[in-house]
């Protein structure tokens, strides 16, 4: 080959290198105009309540989204400041949806983290429910210029929970052939249900979150909150940091497996001998939570805090049932379900609340929980911008 072929054809690959380049360049900018001139916030929804801040986003096309993505992802590898619960992940139409989860104390550290990366110029307006978006709404405006739209949280409960029920199949379980004692130990078996629409409404929904708040759901746009307690999850988590050595709900859950409430509990064994056989009392059942730890002189000594986890475990779990079946039976509603956070990964409340429903109600009432049950609040407010997934 020539010198001079040779000098055209080199030429030629330079010009046509740098056009490929000039061209993927262009792309590039195209895309990044393009995200520019979106406002990426409806792909959220977020719900920050007492405890708990919740945020589900919707992955689109993994393009679109590119960035956030990524940082979420990033920041979940590296257990930083929120969790996704990558178990809850839900497949809709065109995309996915994914669940997150950050303590609201560290929701600062959050903003702080979004504030250090680009992309949050790409959100203007989220969509946000719980008592956090009225309390913070500030504070995202001031640091990312992130308006949020404030959404009522019982409203995007209602959305979330009948979005699952619609959508998500085996959403719903129960435990069958409930027997138990009263310390939530039992044998009976967790049983998927699936309720036809024509035969779900009403029913009672109690959502155990920091605090508890308990509805009467008549459909998917009717419903009243009959009832609530402050005796919730927060109080169990608050009891526990206090009256043992476990700093987070995860550790304290783990104590509460291994824990036996009897030393720390008083039954109607204790205090008759036996059982109180004239209104069927048998002699394992709960007379007074934390009852003998009022007759010792050291509480103390020979109570492990294990004991004191599942202690309270059972004693808030009880006392919710119990609100929760007077409120069904003033309600008139059969089914009762279960949702928010303090059930989460909580197999002792389920099954305890299970067994308490049933007890109570002489088998006439069935409780009912849910797999993503403390998310329904953060969906309702991503689908109250998306109301094409409904
Ligand atoms: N990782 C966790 N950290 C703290 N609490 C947890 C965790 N996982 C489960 N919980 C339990 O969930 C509860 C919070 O539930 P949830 O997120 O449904 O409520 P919230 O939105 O924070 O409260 P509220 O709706 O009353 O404002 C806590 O009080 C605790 O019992
Ligand atoms: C205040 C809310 C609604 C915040 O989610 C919740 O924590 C709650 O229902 N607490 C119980 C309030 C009551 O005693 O009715």
């Amino acid at each position: 080959m020539s010198v001079a072929t040779r000098f055209v054809l080199a030429a030629i690959t330079v010009v046509g290198l740098v056009v490929l380049r000039k061209r993927k360049l262009q792309k590039l900018q195209a895309r990044i105009i393009y995200h520019r001139d979106k406002d990426l916030g409806h792909h959220f929804g977020m719900d920050v309540g007492g405890t708990l801040g919740k945020l589900v986003y919707l992955e689109k096309d993994a393009v679109e989204l590119g960035e956030v993505h990524e940082y979420l992802i990033e920041n979940d590898k590296y257990g930083k400041s929120a969790q996704r619960d990558a178990n809850m992940m839900l497949q809709v139409p065109g995309g996915h949806i994914h669940f997150l989860r950050f303590e609201t104390t560290k929701l600062e550290q959050v903003v702080e983290f979004v504030l250090h990366r680009c992309f949050h110029r790409d959100i203007r307006t989220m969509p946000c429910t719980g008592g956090g978006a009225f309390k913070f709404s500030k504070l995202f405006e001031d640091h990312l210029g992130i308006n949020l739209q404030k959404c009522d949280e019982l409203s995007c409960l209602i959305q979330g929970l009948s979005f699952v029920m619609r959508h998500v199949p085996d959403e719903c379980y129960t435990f069958k052939n409930v027997s138990m004692n009263h310390q939530g130990m039992g044998q009976a078996t967790k049983t998927i249900i699936h309720t036809p629409a024509s035969e779900l409404y009403p029913f009672l929904l109690v959502n155990i979150g920091s605090g508890v708040s308990i509805l009467k759901v008549s459909s998917e746009t009717e419903y009243t909150r009959v009832s609530g307690t402050s005796l919730g999850g927060g109080t169990y988590l608050g009891l526990c940091k206090l009256l043992s050595k476990y700093k987070s709900f995860d550790e304290a859950m783990d104590a509460s497996i291994v824990g036996d409430s009897n030393t720390v509990d008083m039954t109607v064994g204790d205090i008759y001998g036996g059982g109180y056989s004239q209104f069927k009392l048998s002699a394992d059942t709960l007379a007074s939570s934390f009852g003998k730890m009022g007759t010792k002189y050291e509480p103390k000594v020979g109570v492990r805090d294990e004991d004191v986890a599942r202690s309270l475990l059972i004693m808030i779990t009880t006392n919710i049932g119990q609100v929760a079946y007077l409120s069904a039976l003033r309600s008139n509603t059969q089914r009762i379900y279960f949702c928010g956070n303090f059930l989460r990964q909580n197999e002792i409340a389920s099954r305890q609340l299970a067994y308490a429903i049933d007890y109570w109600s002489k088998s006439k009432m069935e409780a009912q929980f849910f797999h993503h049950e403390g998310f329904f609040g953060a969906l309702g407010a991503l689908l109250a911008h998306n109301p094409e997934l409904i």
